[in-house]
């Protein structure tokens, strides 16, 4: 099991820095959706040049036009890249097709979608390297969580790795452990908290143990 950092509300300087302070805890860090709007793929291009010893994830939420996006994210140095699991399966195979081509992974997130099931089993057939539940900031506001898509695709999932992400913390995480997801993804639950490095120590620890 691996431990993602999300980083959304933060410019590159401050994404350094906070890197910087939990980098030994964490196995990928994710430029968030968010940071990429601001600062583009450039904030993949530098996380990565100051932290090639870690995976770096671009969050673009890929929609359309895939190939040419999941192209332009790797030439910038993101070892993953995120599409949308809503989008067409042509979309999805072209996502696929350029990540195997660039030796990079895709990471398939299922923010908005209905079905979990049918769609988490298309896209394994599809050849995605990760499926992700999540639940976004405006379903979190809400009280929503995404415990129960994850047993779903932890069942019916054969070849991709699964990941779960949506306000997790450290009070949650011994639930999300319980599940066994290949990846866990932590943005605010590192990030908004006094004593990050502390935090990030003991998921690491809780992860790690399994
Ligand atoms: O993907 C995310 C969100 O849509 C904003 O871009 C976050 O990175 C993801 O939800 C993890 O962050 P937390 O919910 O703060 O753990």
């Amino acid at each position: 099991m691996e431990l993602q950092l999300a980083l959304d509300l933060v410019n590159i300087p401050e994404a350094k820095e906070l890197v910087k302070e939990v980098e030994e805890y964490v196995d990928i860090v994710e430029i968030g959706t968010p940071v990429i709007i601001n600062e583009g793929l450039r904030a993949v291009k530098e996380i990565k040049e100051a932290f090639p010893h870690l995976k770096v994830l671009a969050d673009l939420k890929v929609m359309d036009a895939a190939g040419y996006e999941v192209m332009k994210a790797s030439e910038a140095g993101a070892d993953i890249v995120t599409i949308l699991g809503v989008a067409e399966d042509m979309t999805i195979k072209g996502a696929v097709e350029e990540a195997r081509k660039q030796q990079k992974k895709i990471l398939v997130d299922m923010i908005a979608v209905k079905d979990i099931e049918g769609r988490a089993k298309e896209l394994d057939a599809l050849g995605v390297d990760y499926i992700c539940v999540h639940t976004g900031y405006d379903l979190q506001a809400v009280g929503k969580n995404s415990f129960e898509d994850l047993a779903t695709i932890k069942r019916v999932v054969k070849h991709a790795k699964t990941a779960v992400a949506g306000g997790i913390k450290l009070e949650t995480l011994p639930e999300v452990i319980k599940a066994q997801p290949d990846l866990v993804i932590v943005g605010g639950g590192i990030t908004g908290q006094e004593d990050k490095k502390a935090v990030a120590a003991e998921m690491h620890r809780l992860i790690k143990q399994g």
